[in-house]
């Protein structure tokens, strides 16, 4: 049974639809890549999975014991973000807030599993410096760890490698491909071509038109050839 089942949903602000007739599943296990022109709505559509904002029409369904708080995400870091002024373990261990809810000190279990997420990151050397002292990829991993104290089902990702290097962006998408091997369900928005390669599914949000198929589907499909023709870059 499918996670997460929407029908004919339509995303927009202020009563005027941005998008519309969107149709889309997202099983255990899928790599769903979520692609689309520049104001296509695909931060929109992820505010909505979040529950941060209603769906002007349409439903989505959720299935196979998805709770609200089995949603990790991870945003689209603002420069504002980037310095932010704490330590690697204060933001990874913030993830496991998510859970019970806000208590005046961590319990032993939030400290545990913090530890653990930090080791599957390779980030346990940098515990204790500062978040706003580390490359951009290792920002990525806390946050990544961080997503991943908060949720264990899904992490939405909202194109986690903008301003990433090319290494630093491959050893991104690899530490996304083992989680989702692990059977973590990973939901990335994203322009980059490259991600593409990694992707299961495939969402091409086109106002009333959009595609969703496997990602075999989608490169048979006229749409990926917008996206192919620009080098990855949608214009
Ligand atoms: N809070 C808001 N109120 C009204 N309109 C909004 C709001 N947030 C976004 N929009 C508009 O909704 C449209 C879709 O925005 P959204 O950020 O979802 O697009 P996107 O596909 O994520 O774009 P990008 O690729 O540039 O990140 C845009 O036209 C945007 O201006």
């Amino acid at each position: 049974m499918a996670y997460i089942t929407c029908r004919n949903l339509a995303l927009g602000y202020d009563g005027k639809a941005i998008v519309s007739n969107l149709n889309f599943s997202i099983s255990p296990g899928d790599y769903l890549m979520v692609v689309g022109e520049n104001g296509a709505g695909k931060s929109t559509l992820i505010k909505t999975l979040l529950h941060l904002q209603e769906q002007q029409a349409g439903t989505i369904m959720v299935g196979d014991g998805l709770k609200p708080y089995e949603i990790g995400y991870l945003p689209q870091q603002t420069v504002v973000q980037r310095d932010f002024p704490a330590t690697v373990w204060e933001i990874v261990l913030s993830g496991t807030l998510a859970h019970g809810g806000w208590r005046p000190f961590y319990t032993r279990e939030q400290k545990t599993l913090a530890e653990e997420q930090m080791k599957v990151m390779g980030i346990t050397d940098l515990k204790k410096q500062c978040y706003r002292h580390l490359s951009g990829g290792q920002q990525q991993r806390v946050l990544l760890a961080r997503a991943l104290c908060a949720a264990s089902k899904i992490i939405l990702l909202d194109e986690p490698v903008t301003g990433l290097d090319p290494r630093a962006t491959m050893e991104f998408y690899g530490l996304l491909k083992e989680l989702n091997e692990k059977g973590i369900t990973v939901i990335m928005v994203s322009h980059d071509l490259q991600a593409l390669s990694y992707a299961s599914h495939v969402l091409h949000i086109d106002r009333d038109d959009s595609f969703f198929g496997t990602r075999k589907e989608y490169l048979r499909n006229e749409k990926s050839e917008v996206f192919r023709s620009t080098g990855g870059e949608e214009k």
